[in-house]
């Protein structure tokens, strides 16, 4: 824009094309102070049921329409007059009744009521616990403000951190996870949030419990306490301690469904089957292949789980697509996977938590959950995937014998209705000898099969409700042979585990490493100390070595010399296995010759050739040893800038005034020293005024690279101001009328807006004959559920499809 009017100014405008700017601004000023006095007219308390009821802005009400949005759902009838009004909110609403529109509407609306531009910086902050809604929130965002100016901008990880830095100065918007975004808040000093009027947190609850506890309340700090807060959530509490931690202003609470009987959708059927572990596997089995013509989730409690079951289901073939979601997978891949996920008519999903809460797949038939989920909270959210927005859906929790007294309590406590329903015998299939089968024929199945038993045990163990989860109750030994698995896999605890604490910790950093979860007795612990160990040094330990991938094979050098790799795409919350964090020395093998490095003057290189067909070590100033073979060797002498790898770092000099150099840090007089009292007390003083010294100075920096930034804004918009008011006065001259410069930027470069598919049809209904697997004990009908005709379900577009797509997202620029 700034170039824009640059231009303008020097060539003059036209006085046509002035008038026709200066009337378009006057007519955008006058809809904008109606606007504001509408907003302020407006009675929060009374029903609003259509979007055009709502003192709108133009390019809402149309991005809206244009997304087939019409009537307001209960949530967004009763907070949207309240968050327009700029009032923080506390919304409470069942799964999948519009609480992503609801939050939306006011952050574009206050913003462009403010005639937020580009210069002012960060305007909205929506913080997700995942990615993946993330991703969807951005998706609705970029339907319905399609004809504002905005920038907004995608922040979930999984790219290069310094392209997102780029751009990050320039959105207006943002939707994040909440590790990255404080990543660059503390790291990228061009990003300023100073000017930020609204924060959003999605699943508000999952943000605020432990797992993201300290990357909120980072957060919190870096933004101005005079800003607009929302929080959403089906299971939003008032929870005064989060207030706290927010600094929320007297907050409206607007709990949709507080009376409601039910904490679940009224279209949403809820059964449990009682299923012993060992028969659970078999019982899924017999269920997917009754609804072949189904789209079904089914829950898990870790990826190790979800990898297992989806891989051997997959071996045998059941007739209908599967796909599996977990947190360890590569980005790309999960984008993948919920956008064929979105548009499949007939498949099975196998997830973690990580797909339970927020997530929109369209026309999901079942929840299926066969591993009982940590709280009544995570089952609400997981059901919550299907009965959408005015759909029908059902959802079954697998319950072991000695989990269902517990659960059935919890759910009851908060109002969520269940039935016991049972299984046709006549409909169950063994899947245990054909498993057995497989793992026997396969290692890397029964290695998986080992993985998933030893995690799922300890899922249980680590649980806290032990009301529910009884490992003693379970009968592992069965369990372990339903999964095809020769004999139970050896596990050892460590105490004071903590769910939630080892859900969210970077996997690296758990204590429930893979040696732990050894099945094996032949590795030696007396070895295990000494060395370092990698995560493939424990995996050749094992006696089931011939388990391993290609892939890691591939990893072992002639000798058997075992080189680590460094997991560059490891963003730390999610890619990248539990032990990346364990690296080996890196080894060059030996050569035929000498090294033939002599030490230098300033004794830079040391080359020590003790036998020429033995290794050479090198040893440089930072006292690092480096083993390097011949060819290497030959080429390291030819390249100098090779060879100042071994060098080390060079030394800091600083000149007096007489021009005589020192080093940074000289020993004194060792009298003087000792009459200045002990050495460990100088010692951690010296220590303490260094680090306040460096933590200073770098607030100044910061602050300073703030300021900076802030006065070339206040520059920019002074001048544009001006150039504005210039040609004001010379067309007031002609009209008398007033400039408003935020249509200047309608469908400027800037714009948040993308072309839309329109909404795609729903898929078909499952026939009935698909029906029939559960059976309710007190009847032998098998009726099944009507669906509801799908009234103005909002389909996913989808325009996200690949990692490419994503990263166009995410760079930010939309239009
Ligand atoms: N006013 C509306 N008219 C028609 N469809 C709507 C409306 N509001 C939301 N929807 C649709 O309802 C579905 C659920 O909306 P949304 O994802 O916002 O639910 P939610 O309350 O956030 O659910 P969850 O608690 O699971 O996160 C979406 O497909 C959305 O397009």
């Amino acid at each position: 824009m700034a170039q824009e009017h640059g231009a303008r100014q020097k060539k003059g405008p036209r006085p046509s094309v002035a008038r026709g700017k200066t009337l378009k601004r006057k007519r955008g000023q006058d809809n904008l102070s109606s606007l504001q006095e509408q907003i302020e007219a407006l009675d929060p308390k009374a029903s609003v049921a259509s979007f055009t009821d709502l003192p709108l802005s133009e390019p809402t009400t149309s991005g809206l329409a244009a997304s087939h949005y019409k009537t307001l759902t209960d949530i967004q009838s009763r907070a949207i007059p309240h968050a327009l009004k700029g009032r923080d909110i506390l919304g409470a609403a069942k799964t999948g009744s519009g609480k992503t529109l609801t939050f939306l509407v006011p952050v574009l609306e206050n913003l462009y009521r403010k005639q937020w531009t580009e210069h002012d910086g960060l305007g909205a902050l929506i913080l997700s616990p995942t990615r993946e809604l993330a991703i969807q929130i951005f998706e609705v965002l970029r339907k319905i403000g399609r004809y504002h100016a905005f920038s907004a901008g995608l922040v979930i990880g999984g790219k290069s951190l310094r392209e997102e830095q780029e751009r990050l100065g320039r959105m207006n918007i943002l939707v994040c996870t909440p590790g990255r975004i404080l990543q660059h808040l503390d790291q990228t000093a061009s990003f300023d949030v100073f000017n930020l009027q609204m924060l959003v947190l999605d699943e508000a609850d999952r943000i605020m419990d432990m797992g993201f506890q300290r990357s909120v309340d980072a957060i919190v700090e870096h933004l101005p306490k005079d800003r607009q807060t929302m929080l959403f959530s089906a299971t939003q509490t008032k929870k005064v301690s989060d207030l706290a931690r927010l600094s929320l202003q007297d907050p409206e609470y607007v709990a949709v469904h507080e009376a409601s009987t039910t904490a679940t959708p009224t279209t949403l059927q809820q059964h449990y089957v009682l299923t012993p572990l060992p028969e659970k596997l078999d019982v899924l089995w017999s269920f997917i292949r009754s609804n072949l013509k189904s789209k079904t989730i089914v829950f898990l409690s870790s990826g190790k789980q979800v990898r297992f079951v989806y891989e051997s289901f997959r071996h045998l073939q059941p007739g209908i697509p599967l796909m599996h979601l977990h947190g360890k997978q590569k980005q790309g891949g999960r984008l993948d996977i919920t956008t064929k996920y979105s548009q499949a008519q007939h498949a099975v999903l196998f997830a973690t938590d990580v797909a339970a809460r927020g997530l929109d797949f369209p026309a999901v038939d079942w929840v299926i959950q066969l591993d009982c989920p940590e709280d009544a909270d995570t089952y609400i959210h997981r059901v919550g995937r299907t009965a959408r927005y005015e759909r029908d859906g059902r959802a079954v929790l697998f319950l072991d014998p000695s989990e269902e007294a517990g659960m059935l309590k919890r759910l009851e406590q908060k109002k969520i209705p269940i039935e016991k329903i049972n299984i046709k015998a006549n409909k169950q299939q063994s899947v245990k000898n054909q498993l057995q089968n497989m793992c026997f024929k396969d290692p890397e199945l029964k290695y998986l099969g080992q993985k998933a038993f030893i995690s799922y045990v300890k899922s249980i163990y680590i649980q806290k409700d032990k009301e529910i989860f009884k490992l003693k109750d379970l009968q592992l030994e069965d369990f372990a042979s339903s999964l095809g698995l020769p004999g139970v896999p050896r596990i050892k605890f460590i105490k004071g585990d903590d769910t939630k604490e080892l859900k969210n910790a970077s996997r690296a950093m758990t204590h429930l490493s893979d040696d732990e979860e050894d099945d094996d007795d032949g590795a030696k612990k007396a070895d295990k100390k000494d060395k370092v160990r990698t995560k493939y040094d424990r995996m050749f330990e094992r006696r089931n070595q011939n388990v391993l991938a290609d892939h890691y094979s591939k990893l072992i050098n002639d000798d058997g010399t075992i080189v680590d790799t460094p997991d560059e795409n490891d963003d730390g919350e999610g890619s990248g296995d539990e032990d990346d964090f364990l690296t080996v020395k890196r080894r060059f093998e030996a050569g035929d010759e000498d090294l033939g490095i002599e030490a230098g003057e300033d004794n830079t290189l040391v080359g020590e050739a003790a036998n020429k067909k033995k290794d050479v070590k090198v040893v440089n100033l930072d006292g690092k040893e480096l083993i390097i073979d011949s060819k290497r060797r030959e080429k390291l002498l030819t390249s100098k800038k090779k060879l100042l790898k071994y060098k080390g770092n060079g030394k800091k000099l600083i000149y007096d005034e007489d021009g005589n150099a020192h080093e940074v840090y000289e020993l004194e007089d060792e009298e003087k020293f000792k009459a200045r009292g002990d050495a460990s007390e100088q010692r951690a003083k010296f220590l303490a005024d260094e680090t306040e010294r460096t933590r200073m100075a770098d607030v100044e920096d910061k602050a300073l690279a703030r300021q900076k930034k802030r006065d070339k804004k206040e520059k920019r918009k002074a001048r544009e101001r001006e150039l504005l008011a210039m040609e004001d006065q010379s067309d007031d001259a002609d009209l008398g009328v007033q400039l408003a410069p935020y249509q200047d930027h309608h469908h400027s470069d800037y714009e948040l807006s993308a072309p839309e598919s329109d909404l795609a049809a729903a898929p078909p209904r499952p026939s009935k004959k698909q029906k029939v697997f559960f059976a309710d004990p007190s009847s032998d009908d098998d009726r099944v559920p009507k669906q509801k005709k799908n009234k103005g379900q909002q389909q996913q577009p989808g325009p996200i499809e690949t990692l490419e797509d994503l990263e166009a997202l995410a760079s930010g620029l939309l239009g």
